[in-house]
């Protein structure tokens, strides 16, 4: 140890020094102002941003350094760390866990040795070693038994072990040979992750990203990789992972999240949530612009002072399908459809005045004339408006003739009517995203001018209303307030400003930041966690974010809760990557002891035949048990008395009873958290439900009321197999009422 403590010292020693160094060219660059030609400025900010970069990776790695070493049979011992460093003849002193020659660390075993004689294990606190542990990789010195399972078992158990933070930890130190070779797997095409609970698929994908992003740095730091999680709190739980890996150029988000300026925060049932994620709503959408489109029953008549211009439907329709027959998406066709109009128009106006033959300028200067005039402006804007995806949507939820022509059903127009809004408050909801973004291709942009001037237009009609309705209770007024607002055309007013502070902050913006302000970002590579929730209509806008299909998709098909979710992954990348993706599987669960998985594995009976667990490495020899209660008082009691020291535990309740549950855990325990608010992964108690819980985990899992998360949704068998799996250590089910059949392994202790 006393030796390995003097190379970690000198280790930290080059550490400092690379530090100050960074620091003080960092300095230097800061500190030639902003004077200069562009040229000068901007190559400023480039040295500038890359110092910055370097010395926040440089700061990432103080814990854990360095963590292992490998001796290799030829060349000495080799140090791994979270980092490469060399001294100032380029001699290696520390190899950065990705590089190539790392790999024995982690795949080494004595069947397949890799070249070396043995892996050490350097534990260290703060910049102490304070243990090692070898795997010997010598054949001769081990047994069969060994052979077939040593790798690095005691770091392994000894990390496993921990009480958790309430924050996902790297696992550098601890990698195991399957995970390795899910990690290291080829940066193209897709690679879909199965695996049960607990078997690291989460921490394995974060660990791919900081991979593929060191050993592709070109070509990933400027497309930038996505991470999409389930909800906010799990990537919250996951944000510490890839910054403790020097990696923080990486875009985490929802799928809610994923248009810009949208905000999904509105809630709504799990049956219309599966409706909009639906395949078919392609079309719906698709149809529901087609009603935009419209071709009026009667000709039109525009009063133009002394005569009036007719718009029959013959120059409609023709108009239309000139529109369609660009192959524009609809805001950019306009102009062709406007242009048709205004010719027809330009031509009766021509004969209206008296002059039958016109050339092709003043036919030129009368559709300009025309274009501007507010009858006909208002004409052209009925029969094809200038949309916003939002605006789209606002109209289509809001009206069941539109909802019926675009092919939904009476049940289904039932499921998503909803009022055009009103006052304020929260409108969009995470299924909508998808929709939004599938309308916003079918639309295109509108143009930056035109769509000021339209919000200017908008602005004017609101004064106008104002003055006309100033007495009565103005509905039309709110109207337009709140679809200006909704359809962020407030911000548009301002666009020039704002496209010009765009522009000179581009230069500061990271990869990630740029990506999440642009919707059509394409990603270099995109990891999905939890991707067995996602529903077909988040698949298409995500795949639209991944041209190349450079992707990981992490999931367990036996834990899918959603009604939209995937029953297979054939059947979600099929349409996609058919023949181009690959499948790992990983089948030990790190995650929660035999004792509590045998429990869990009942369960999986009922959620499919046929399945099989992932296998747990740890056994602690405490059994789950079952407890009946007389209602949620009861429950607080017992989680009083379940918490332990600086543990955290979770209680994990059916949707139904959510509100109830955390109400009587707040009271009984002090610092106990309801719901997936900010703070709940740090509280002592967190009430959740299921979906909340996903992707988590815990020292403590209390389960309340089992057979009602069974009854809640079609995937109940899901969500309880789920429920029981969060747990490291300890496992209870409460309930009022019989406990099912499935759950009998537990042990039955008395009511409190
Ligand atoms: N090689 C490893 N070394 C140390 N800890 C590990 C290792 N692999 C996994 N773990 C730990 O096991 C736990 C489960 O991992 P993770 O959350 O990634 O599993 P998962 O497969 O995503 O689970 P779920 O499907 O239930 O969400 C985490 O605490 C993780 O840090």
């Amino acid at each position: 140890m006393a030796k390995e403590q003097e190379y970690v010292t000198a280790l930290y020693a080059r550490l400092d020094l690379l530090r100050e160094r960074t620091r003080k060219q960092l300095d230097g660059v800061l500190a030639q102002g902003g004077g200069g030609t562009h040229q000068n400025r901007s190559e400023r900010d480039s040295f500038a941003g890359m110092y910055a970069e370097r010395l926040a990776r440089l700061w990432a790695v103080e814990n854990a350094l360095c963590f292992g070493r490998i001796d290799l049979a030829a060349e000495g011992p080799l140090y791994i760390g979270r980092l490469g460093l060399s001294d100032d003849d380029q001699a290696r002193l520390l190899i950065d866990w990705r590089a190539p020659v790392a790999q024995p660390f982690y795949r080494a075993t004595p069947t397949e040795p890799m070249g070396i004689t043995r892996r050490r294990h350097l534990q260290t606190k703060g910049r102490r070693v304070v243990g090692v542990d070898d795997d010997l990789l010598d054949l001769d010195r081990l047994t069969d038994a060994d052979r077939a399972t040593l790798n690095g078992e005691a770091a392994l158990l000894a990390a496993l072990d921990e009480k958790r933070t309430g924050r996902m930890r790297d696992i550098v130190a601890t990698i195991q040979a399957g995970q390795d070779r899910v990690i290291r797997g080829a940066l193209d095409g897709v690679l879909v992750v199965q695996g049960g609970p607990g078997t690291g698929k989460t921490v394995v994908a974060l660990h791919r990203a900081a991979y593929l992003l060191y050993t592709h740095r070109e070509r990933l730091a400027r497309r930038g990789v996505l991470i999409v999680g389930p909800n906010l709190t799990f990537l919250r739980y996951i944000e510490q992972v890839l910054p403790s890996l020097g990696e923080t150029d990486v875009l985490l988000s929802t799928v809610g999240e994923l248009y810009p300026g949208v905000t999904a925060t509105a809630r709504e049932t799990a049956r219309a949530a599966a409706i909009k994620g639906s395949a078919r709503m392609a079309e719906v959408v698709a149809r529901a612009l087609r009603d935009r489109q419209r071709v009026p029953r009667k000709p039109v008549d525009i009063p133009l002072g002394a005569y009036t211009l007719r718009l029959d439907q013959r120059t409609c329709e023709a108009a239309k399908s000139r529109a369609l027959r660009s192959r524009r998406p609809h805001n950019q066709a306009r102009a062709v459809f406007v242009r048709h109009v205004l010719g027809t128009l330009a031509r009766q106006a021509a004969k209206a005045l008296g002059r039958g033959m016109l050339d092709e300028e003043e036919l030129a200067d009368l559709r300009e004339d025309l274009r501007t005039e507010p009858a006909v402006k208002a004409a052209l804007n009925r029969l094809w408006p200038y949309l916003t995806p939002q605006q789209l949507l606002i109209g289509l939820y809001g009206s069941r003739e539109r909802m019926a022509y675009a092919g939904l059903s009476e049940a289904e127009q039932d499921a998503l009517y909803r009022e055009v809004p009103r006052g304020g408050g929260a409108y969009w909801t995470e299924a909508d995203v998808p929709l939004l973004d599938e309308a916003a291709e079918l639309l295109g942009d509108i143009d930056a001018g035109v769509l000021r001037a339209a919000a200017l237009q908008a602005e004017e009609e609101l004064a106008a209303a104002r003055r006309a309705e100033q007495d009565e209770r103005d509905y039309e007024l709110t109207y337009a307030r709140e679809v200006l607002e909704l359809t962020g055309m407030s911000d548009m007013l301002d666009a020039e400003r704002f496209a010009a502070r765009q522009r000179t902050e581009e230069n500061h913006l990271t990869t990630a930041e740029r990506a999440a302000a642009d919707r059509t970002w394409a990603f270099g590579h995109i990891i999905v966690d939890e991707a067995q929730e996602l529903s077909p209509m988040a698949w298409r806008m995500l795949m639209r974010r991944s041209p190349n299909r450079s992707m990981t998709i992490v999931g367990d098909i036996a834990q899918t809760g959603s009604a939209a979710g995937a029953s297979s992954w054939g059947q979600v990348l099929d349409p996609y990557a058919r023949g181009r993706w690959r499948e790992e599987t990983l089948t030990v669960n790190y995650r929660t002891p035999v004792e509590l998985m045998a429990v869990a594995a009942d369960v999986l009976t009922l959620v499919g035949p046929g399945l099989k667990a992932p296998e747990s490495v740890r056994e602690t020899g405490v059994r789950p048990w079952s407890r009946k209660i007389d209602g949620t008082a009861d429950l607080g009691l017992i989680v009083r008395s379940e918490i332990v020291d600086g543990g955290r535990l979770a209680v994990i309740v059916p949707a139904a009873l959510a509100e109830e549950a955390g109400a009587a855990v707040t009271k009984a325990v002090p610092g106990a958290a309801a719901g997936p608010v900010p703070g709940a992964l740090e509280a002592p108690a967190v009430v959740l439900t299921v979906a909340d819980a996903k992707g988590l985990e815990f020292d403590a899992v209390i389960v309340a009321e089992p057979a009602e998360i069974l009854a809640e949704s079609p995937r109940g068998p899901s969500d309880l197999y789920v429920a029981l799996t969060r747990a490291t250590r300890r496992l209870g089910v409460v309930h009022s009422g019989d406990l099912p059949e499935v759950l009998s392994r537990c042990e039955a202790l008395p009511p409190p």
